[in-house]
């Protein structure tokens, strides 16, 4: 069995991200195959995950199964044995037995959609409405046309928190525009409630803020003290609040929201002008800090600037540590698509992801996206590794947004990032070899791309004489010639600069 299965597992990760491997295979324990009925039983761990890999993998799997023992086979899935008699036990009861288990039930349940996962989450509400025949807070709250923020098809979600088990602090990529929030967030996740309470996180969209909160979320799970975590996006608690006043369900709400140990609330801004929304906030804020328990926010501002919110709760928000998430800056991004080519499994070398870096600057979400179109139009022309013209092809439409004439100024820019040395080093008289040589090749880049005449570019290089640009235009020219490492450089960079 063992054998078989992991040369199911092998063959599954052909066709598919490891990511989706770990979240969803991996967790699978192969039971027995009975071959009087040709079936393979498989057990998930949960209702969650069951009803997923059956849709997903199912084929899949009973394909390599039937080729494996030769004979059609037919895959059930079940869950361990105490899942399954919980679910039981439930229908049969027609209610949770204990009141605070099925409370929480009702309001994990309705926090669902509207939040990054709603694919999944409805699914597992789905699941989950045989399991609650009452349904009082919970099936109302599910109808919810709430908005789908973005489709995160296979996003694995922790179904008591709501963290996405996938955004850790390992796979967050550090750089100068996140270190602080990132080391505050460390820093609250090792001590929650009493280094900084509430945690404010803010910044532009895309950045990570969202990331990093789930992040300490799956850190504090992890470390296993048996902690309250819930993860709800402040659109989602919106909802929350009016669906309970609709209910008269207030009290169970509050119970809920004051009973955890920490609350990570996304999008505060979607606060603005919710009166009743702001109260109840309040209350849970109050009653949590005071309890020591863990409060995290994110917002799109600082706290002051937030428009439409009471002057108390910003008062409040103002009380721990306000920290900043930046746009990444180009290193940062560069590593950013290292980091993501990676796991998804293609061989990007680190020129091509400085040429896409080079061109999306605003946020995470957008090199995200441009990395899924290079790899999906990669592989549709069979290929491992991107190279710049397939980046080039792929992101066509985003490149000629943000592409601009070429400047001196950006080719100087554009070099000294590449060769990582100073901009400055482009007008200086210093000569060292590992200066010397970009300067060249800026010089020579400059006097192909631009309508500049040679003095013009000597007098943008810190003056120098145009003789001096003549020659370094020479120089590489000739050395383009003879070096394939040069000639793919310079490739490269007129790639990056054009667009
Ligand atoms: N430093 C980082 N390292 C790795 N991935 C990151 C990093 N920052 C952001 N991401 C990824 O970029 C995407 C967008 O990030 P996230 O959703 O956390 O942004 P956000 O700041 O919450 O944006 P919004 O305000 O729009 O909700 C996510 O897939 C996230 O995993």
């Amino acid at each position: 069995m063992n054998e078989f299965w992991q040369s199911c597992v092998s063959h599954l990760e052909q066709d598919f991200p490891p990511q989706q491997i770990s979240a969803w295979i991996r967790p699978l324990v192969p039971l027995a195959f009975d071959e009087t009925k040709a079936q393979l039983r498989v057990s998930a761990p949960n209702r969650f995950k069951l009803d997923w890999v059956k849709k997903n993998f199912a084929q899949q799997i009973e394909a390599f199964a039937s080729k494996w023992f030769d004979q059609p086979v037919q895959v059930l899935f079940e869950l361990p044995a105490s899942t399954a008699d919980r679910s039981k036990q439930s229908m049969v009861n027609g209610a949770f037995a204990r009141t605070e288990d099925h409370r929480t039930e009702n309001v994990k349940g309705s926090s669902i959609s509207g939040t990054t996962y709603t694919q999944s989450g409805l699914d597992h509400v789905t699941a989950n409405k045989g399991i609650d025949p009452q349904g009082s807070i919970n099936e109302n709250l599910i109808g919810s046309n709430d908005p789908v923020r973005t489709p995160a098809s296979m996003t694995p979600v922790d179904d008591k928190s709501r963290l996405n088990v996938d955004l850790t602090f390992d796979n967050f990529v550090t750089g100068k525009a996140n270190q602080l929030a990132r080391a505050a967030a460390l820093q609250v996740a090792e001590n929650p409630g009493t280094s900084y309470n509430p945690l404010f996180l803010y910044g532009g969209v895309g950045l990570g803020k969202t990331h990093l909160i789930h992040a300490i979320g799956n850190a504090m799970v992890a470390a296993g003290h048996g902690v309250r975590v819930r993860y709800v996006h402040a659109d989602q608690y919106v909802s929350d609040v009016v669906k309970a006043y609709q209910r008269k369900a207030f009290d169970d709400f509050k119970r809920y929201y004051h009973s955890l140990d920490l609350l990570l609330i996304d999008d505060i801004q979607f606060f603005s002008g919710k009166n009743r929304t702001q109260e109840e906030f309040f209350y849970a804020f109050e009653a949590m800090v005071a309890q020591r328990k863990q409060i995290i926010i994110t917002s799109d501002t600082y706290p002051k600037e937030l428009a439409g919110i009471d002057s108390r709760l910003i008062s409040r928000f103002d009380s721990g540590l306000t920290v900043a998430i930046e746009p990444p800056e180009l290193e940062m991004r560069v590593a950013i698509l290292l980091r993501k080519a990676e796991q998804e499994g293609m061989t990007m070398p680190e020129e091509v992801a400085f040429f896409i870096a080079k061109h999306l600057r605003s946020n995470v979400r957008e090199l995200e996206g441009a990395l899924k179109k290079v790899v999906a139009y990669a592989r549709f022309h069979g290929r491992d590794v991107a190279n710049v013209d397939i980046c080039k092809d792929a992101l066509k439409d985003l490149l000629s947004v943000s592409s601009g004439q070429v400047t001196v100024e950006n080719i100087q820019k554009t070099v000294a990032d590449f060769y990582k040395i100073k901009v400055a080093d482009m007008y200086s008289k210093r000569r060292p070899a590992n200066i010397a040589m970009p300067r060249q090749v800026a010089m020579y880049l400059a006097k192909e791309l631009t309508q500049k005449s040679l003095p013009d570019i000597g007098d943008m290089f810190g003056g120098r004489d145009h003789t001096t640009v003549l020659h370094a235009v020479r120089k590489i020219a000739d050395l383009r010639a003879k070096q394939a490492d040069l000639n793919h450089t310079l490739h490269v960079l007129e790639q990056t600069l054009k667009g």
